[in-house]
């Protein structure tokens, strides 16, 4: 349509709008004159009020001065003080301006003049707020007063209770700033009812505030009445509360328990050991109230009595119910970026434009990354399959940064299938020196070479030999990883089964290797090293049989000692656990939880080795093996026996077929078939060492012989 012409409309003449002068600024006469007062404005709801409630004080002030003419003399000494008091306030204040440390010295006279005074106070409160309310119409000196009568009030209040210098100069801030309107709310002055005086004083106050800083404030002060009443309510729960009677055997026979009364009677229980004295049953010990809470906590947690037990003598109650929550969470995905191919920064980049959500792990390392969603697997991406990074939890980081393997050394990755740490290592060695990754596990080792492969690293040495006889392969290393095999206790959120299938046999086996490992794996580092001579030693279980044990057995047997792990986090560990007392310096080794540090429960030891003897005689070091020995193959039969029910089933049915007759006592066909087929597995695992990257041999070929020929010639 387009808007219709105004021909009728004449151009202006003279010159151009901007060659024409600009007048001085007019202003509206309103702008700039005082704030009118009269009647006639509109009142707001909260200046009503205000009005209202200094109505109310003036009429309280008159009645006061009533009083005060009719008994002159008793209130002779009222006026004096209120003098002393002002003068003393005068001077206060000007003490206070820019709150230094004279104005704590300023706060503690009050609350002990308080103490005594308490009284007088009361008086001097009473004929202050009468003066306030005679002066109410000035603005400035109300908002004065106010403060004076807010600081007197709390005093009156808590007598006993001494300001920090931080709290005032709170105040004061607010206090400044007195000049707004009001803001109390109907609903807050109607549940401060016993502090009514004080917020009135606070409203005042807040008139100056921001909307956001009034309702923060109001917050504050509903969340302080809110924590009081809580903590009462509990207390009174507490003391009111039925104690927990002890069920009786025959009662718990028959009855079926639901998981919820079990969740609450392990509280029940909870709260009964917090205070044992108060909360027991005369006729029922601690062991007693100790067993059911283990029982229920099994049930409930889905753990066996072996390792609850276990976990019951290694933490404090309150500290078990964390660890055992925290253990019931999965922890969150971490990768490892392979600083031999990429750099974290062009990593997390390529990632998060395929839809990775993540973050760097932690100041604690440079090349880890958690991954909190993925709209990708994140063991298919192109970056995972070029080896830019390796999935690995954050605690797996953490032995080899201990390690802290340098350029061009010799180091042993002991235990090393599937290749997570010893991949690392390479990495920070930047492919020089060389890497011997072992692992006895022939299957476990093909994982090895195939990440070696995708990782990039070409420094490694890849073999499959019994950890426990490398001094016999190869010694002189700079330094040895032994992250050794163990039960996984540390690892229940990732395996659950291990929290109900561990018992005591697996764990006097795992002990008993690790041992014999970490004996090895010192024997087999060279204490002269230039640049090394140390040995990590960690385990992804959080019990101290596989961990301060192992080690506290090594100091023993060796010339090592501990050196700090250069982690600069994580739980010391035990130097005592029940009745055992380890070495003193077993604080220098690190522990991780779930609930403290969101990682598995992992162990980290580093040893320097100090001189390459060995102090003992080669007798007792041979009885030592052999004792070693015999408990690994003990309990290794007693494991066999009681958890692999399929091959025990096999053993019996072959007790069964054992030939009778003139064959009898004769081993059958099938024991001499398993016996073969155990040594050659012995075989394989022993002959079996893998040059990573080695070019396969060029085999000329040979020429077909004629015999005839070559017979026939002389
Ligand atoms: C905790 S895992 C090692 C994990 C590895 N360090 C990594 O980061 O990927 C323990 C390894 O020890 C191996 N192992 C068990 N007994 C062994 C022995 N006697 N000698 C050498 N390795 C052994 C197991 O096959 C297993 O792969």
């Amino acid at each position: 349509m387009g808007r219709k012409a105004e021909f009728s409309e004449k151009p202006r003449k003279g010159p151009g709008r901007k060659a024409r002068k600009q007048k001085p600024p007019t202003f509206p006469k309103k702008s700039f004159a005082p704030l009118d007062n009269s009647d006639d404005k509109k009142l707001s709801h909260r200046q009503k009020q205000r009005l209202i409630k200094r109505d109310q004080k003036k009429k309280i002030q008159n009645a006061k001065d009533k009083k005060f003419k009719l008994f002159p003399d008793e209130n002779k000494e009222a006026e004096r003080n209120l003098q002393n008091h002002t003068l003393l306030k005068n001077s206060e204040k000007r003490k206070s301006i820019g709150f230094s440390d004279e104005n704590k010295q300023w706060l503690k006279p009050k609350s002990t003049k308080n103490k005594t005074q308490g009284k007088k106070d009361d008086l001097e409160l009473e004929v202050e707020s009468n003066e306030e309310g005679s002066d109410s119409d000035d603005q400035d000196q109300e908002s004065e007063t106010d403060e004076q009568e807010s600081g007197e009030l709390s005093n009156g209040n808590e007598i006993l209770k001494v300001g920090s210098l931080a709290d005032i100069s709170d105040d004061e801030n607010e206090d400044a700033n007195s000049n707004d309107d009001f803001d109390v709310s109907d609903e807050e002055s109607d549940d401060t009812a016993s502090n009514n005086d004080v917020d009135e004083d606070d409203d005042v106050d807040s008139d100056s505030l921001l909307p956001i800083e009034r309702e923060n404030k109001k917050l504050k002060r509903r969340e302080a009445k809110e924590a009081d009443l809580a903590a009462k309510e509990m207390q009174m729960s507490i003391d009111h509360q039925e104690i927990f009677s002890f069920p009786d055997n025959d009662s718990e026979e028959n009855k079926e328990i639901t998981l919820q009364e079990i969740q609450q009677r392990i509280k029940d229980i909870t709260l009964v050991l917090s205070d044992f004295k108060k909360y027991r049953q005369e006729n029922h010990s601690r062991t007693e109230y100790l067993d059911l809470l283990r029982h229920d906590l099994c049930i409930y947690y889905s753990y066996n009595d072996f390792l609850m037990g276990k976990l019951m003598d290694m933490f404090p109650l309150t500290e078990l119910m964390e660890y055992l929550e925290a253990s019931e969470v999965p922890r969150p995905l971490t990768i490892r970026t392979n600083s031999l191919k990429t750099r974290r920064r062009d990593l997390a980049a390529a990632l998060i434009n395929r839809g990775v959500n993540l973050d760097p792990l932690g100041k604690w390392t440079k090349v880890g990354l958690v991954v909190y969603s993925s709209q990708v697997p994140l063991g298919a991406t192109p970056e995972y399959l070029a080896g830019h990074y390796m999935i690995q939890g954050a605690s797996s980081l953490l032995p080899v940064m201990a390690l802290a393997p340098q350029e061009n050394e010799r180091v042993l990755d002991m235990c090393s299938a599937p290749g997570g740490k010893g991949s690392h290592i390479a990495s920070i060695m930047k492919n020089t020196g060389v890497l011997f990754a072992n692992d006895a596990n022939r299957e476990r080792i093909k994982a090895v070479v195939a990440n070696f492969h995708r990782l990039g690293v070409i420094n490694a040495i890849i073999s499959c030999e019994d950890g426990c006889k490398f001094r016999n392969v190869m010694t002189g290393f700079d330094r040895i990883l032994l992250d050794a095999p163990c039960t996984g206790t540390g690892v229940v959120a990732k395996d659950p089964s291990v929290k109900s299938t561990k018992n005591e046999v697996d764990v006097q086996r795992c002990y008993n290797l690790q041992r014999k490992l970490l004996l090895t794996a010192i024997d087999c580092v060279d204490a002269k090293s230039k640049t090394g001579g140390y040995i990590v030693y960690s385990t992804c279980s959080v019990l101290p049989e596989e961990n301060e044990w192992v080690i506290d057995y090594a100091l023993k047997k060796r010339n090592v000692k501990l050196v700090p792990t250069g982690l600069d986090f994580g739980v010391e560990g035990f130097t005592k656990y029940r009745q055992y007392r380890f070495h003193p310096s077993l604080n220098l080794t690190r522990r991780y939880y779930p609930h403290t540090h969101n990682m598995d429960g992992f162990y980290v030891a580093k040893l320097k080795k100090f001189s390459n003897t060995i102090p003992m005689t080669k007798e007792q070091q041979e009885a030592d093996e052999k004792e070693l020995d015999e408990a690994i193959t003990n309990a290794e039969s007693v494991v066999n026996k009681n958890t692999d029910p399929m091959e025990k089933s096999v053993h019996e049915e072959n007790e069964l077929r054992r030939p009778l007759g003139k064959h009898a006592g004769k081993p059958n066909l099938s024991e001499v078939e398993i016996d073969l087929k155990k040594r050659k597995l012995v075989e394989s695992k022993t002959k079996y060492i893998a040059n990573e990257f080695e070019k396969p041999l060029k085999v000329q070929k040979k020429h077909k012989v004629d015999h005839k020929t070559v017979s026939l010639t002389p």
